[in-house]
């Protein structure tokens, strides 16, 4: 069972993975690029969600012909990505932004939750981690901190793309962050971006008193998702799974297993059908053969309800 990720003349965004994996390999972590299609054409605007790697995913990607065999690289990091969306602060979500950011062109905005922001101005943008390349020093980039409570979507400056922010839970209380980026303009569509999490039932915080209390992040982004799957505008969900099966609660770190994302998108299609959104498996821990136990564990049961994409570094993705 394959998923069609090809182009498409109804293809409403081009996805060129940078990274894909969850950690270790240095060359390969959580970095997206995506832009809009119009015409059946790429939009030359990019946004990076997450940072991980950039400019090796570059590379990989002209190989495989994702961007012209022609272009050349710096100058694609320097005028074509126009803004970086950071779901958390963990190192593999950034270090490939935070290494390139010397030679980067001013104006643009890294654009997270403001406990993000506070991790990259405070502990990277410090001048003792890296220089301050933000806007208390060098001025390269601005902050763009979105409010997660907000409901109406802020614009990507220089793009045609807006975005809308939702929590998550990684580690309870620390949290990360999922993006939903929909085109301003018409025909409009949606993908959801999620940044490393772990499940709604394994998520809790301790009390002063000793009892828990637990925030239920993932059920409610899936209630603000469920209209857009039912009007059909909602195209790809970006969801990670770290660990394969048999990975004990205690030792999840904040992410999914096979069985824990089924737990959680069978609650969203529990209000709608999914058959008409993706879902593409992101930051697999690149370990024992976790990709092939997540792909086959990702093959049967409840798991064929979904469509289910594993994406590879530089390989465009067509939603
Ligand atoms: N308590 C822990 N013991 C060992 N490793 C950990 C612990 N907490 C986090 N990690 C590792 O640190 C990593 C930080 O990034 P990730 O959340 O992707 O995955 C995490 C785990 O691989």
């Amino acid at each position: 069972r394959s998923t069609s990720v090809k182009q498409s003349s109804l293809s409403f965004f081009y996805v060129i993975p940078l990274g894909t994996n969850g950690g270790l390999d240095e060359n390969n972590l959580s970095s997206y690029l995506l832009t809009s299609i119009n015409n059946s054409i790429p939009n030359s605007a990019y946004i990076s969600l997450d940072g991980g790697t950039i400019r090796h995913g570059i590379e990989i990607a002209i190989k495989q012909q994702s961007l012209p065999l022609n272009t050349d690289k710096e100058i694609f990091i320097r005028e074509q990505i126009k803004a970086y969306l950071i779901s958390h602060g963990h190192l593999d979500h950034i270090t490939g932004f935070l290494i390139n950011t010397p030679n980067d062109k001013s104006g643009k905005f890294i654009i997270g939750l403001n406990q993000t922001i506070k991790i990259i101005r405070d502990h990277y943008f410090n001048n003792q981690a890296w220089a301050d390349f933000g806007s208390t020093g060098l001025k390269t980039y601005d902050y763009q901190i979105l409010d997660p409570l907000s409901t109406i979507p802020a614009p990507i400056v220089n793009t045609d793309l807006d975005v809308r922010i939702f929590r998550l839970c990684h580690t309870c209380p620390f949290l990360s962050s999922a993006f939903l980026v929909s085109r301003r303009n018409q025909p409009s569509a949606s993908i959801l971006y999620l940044g490393d999490t772990g499940p709604d039932d394994v998520e809790k915080i301790i009390q002063v008193d000793q009892t828990t209390y637990s925030p239920r992040y993932l059920s409610q982004l899936w209630k603000e998702m469920a209209p857009l799957v039912a009007a059909n505008q909602l195209k790809a969900i970006f969801i990670e799974v770290s660990y394969p099966n048999g990975r004990p609660d205690h030792l999840l770190f904040g992410h999914l297993t096979p069985n824990w994302l089924l737990k959680e998108l069978n609650v969203l299609k529990s209000y709608h059908s999914m058959e008409n959104v993706k879902i593409i498996v992101t930051h697999i821990k690149p370990e024992n053969g976790a990709r092939e136990k997540i792909i086959e564990q990702l093959s049967r049961g409840d798991a064929l309800h979904f469509n289910f994409v594993f994406p590879q570094q530089g390989q465009a993705i067509w939603l």
